[in-house]
């Protein structure tokens, strides 16, 4: 099999007609078998995992232009997602923050060291107060080559949380705001659970049913829902939950804080500048 330097040259040698990298993706599409894994739509799709933190990190490429973007790296992790990107020959747009996390230190600072200067922008919401090249808002749009992610704000595990749809309805980045069958905490970091409740019901569940939902983490070992299946199975914010419900469940939670917050909160605060 060639190597990508060897598509490259053999295309230029040969004299062949072709724009930008179109060699270069038919190479990555061979040899990495994307004709068959991980792409859907013209979507490149990966899910990754830091298993000290259980955290989960997401690639999302548009297939054509090659254009991707990364939502919630962990900065442990960042040699691993770039050579995964590098691998998959794609071009590293924007780092996604869905808000300013408490028990791990997002990538996007040492990602946008790394690469040129001014090709990668770190994205967080305004509402966070924290630093960022990107600040979003409600309905603000994250592109990548033909696709976007677009931002529905849903405050109450933070008060800057996000959430990032992708353009077609069919997934939902929901960081610690929506948890398969749980939700993010609301004991710190203006945490608020009525606030939780509304942004779930108003933001969340007013996506279509079979829209898939990938969370920031997972204790229990998995990867992903829907929000047809939230909304039925829930225990905090499903089945008929009513508010009153959920504060009280919320009340009774009494989790230990996360041993990396006093480093992870003020280092997420400025990040990616
Ligand atoms: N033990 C972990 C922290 C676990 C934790 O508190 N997770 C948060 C999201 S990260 S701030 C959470 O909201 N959990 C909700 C739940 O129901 O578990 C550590 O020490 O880092």
């Amino acid at each position: 099999m060639l190597s990508a330097p060897e598509v490259l040259k053999n295309a230029s040698s040969e004299g062949e007609s072709w724009t930008g990298n179109s060699k270069l993706v038919e190479w990555v599409h061979n040899s990495c078998g994307q004709g068959s894994a991980g792409v859907v739509n013209g979507l490149i799709f990966r899910q990754l995992f830091d298993k000290e933190s259980s955290t989960f990190t997401y690639i999302l490429g548009d297939e054509l232009s090659r254009e991707a973007v990364i939502i919630d790296p962990v900065d442990t992790l960042v040699e691993r997602d770039l050579s995964f990107i590098g691998e998959l020959g794609l071009e590293l747009k924007f780092g996604l923050n869905t808000h300013a996390h408490a028990d791990h230190v997002t990538g996007t600072s040492l990602i946008r060291n790394r690469l040129p200067p001014g090709s990668f922008k770190s994205v967080i919401s305004a509402s966070s107060g924290a630093k960022a090249d990107v600040k979003v808002k409600q309905g603000s749009k994250i592109h990548f080559g033909n696709r976007f992610l677009q931002v529905r704000l849903t405050p109450g595990h933070t008060a800057g949380c996000a959430c990032f749809v992708l353009d077609d309805d069919s997934r939902v980045f929901t960081g610690d705001t929506l948890l398969v069958r749980g939700c993010g905490r609301t004991d710190f970091q203006e945490g608020d659970s009525s606030t939780l409740y509304k942004s779930v019901h108003e933001q969340l569940f007013t996506l279509p049913d079979q829209c898939s939902v990938f969370p920031a983490h997972d204790y229990r070992g998995r990867t992903s829902s829907s929000i047809r299946e939230e909304k039925r199975f829930n225990p905090r914010l499903g089945g008929g939950k009513t508010e009153k419900d959920f504060v009280a469940i919320m009340k009774e939670l009494k989790l230990s804080t996360p041993k990396l917050i006093d480093v992870a909160v003020p280092k997420n605060m400025a990040c990616g500048v």
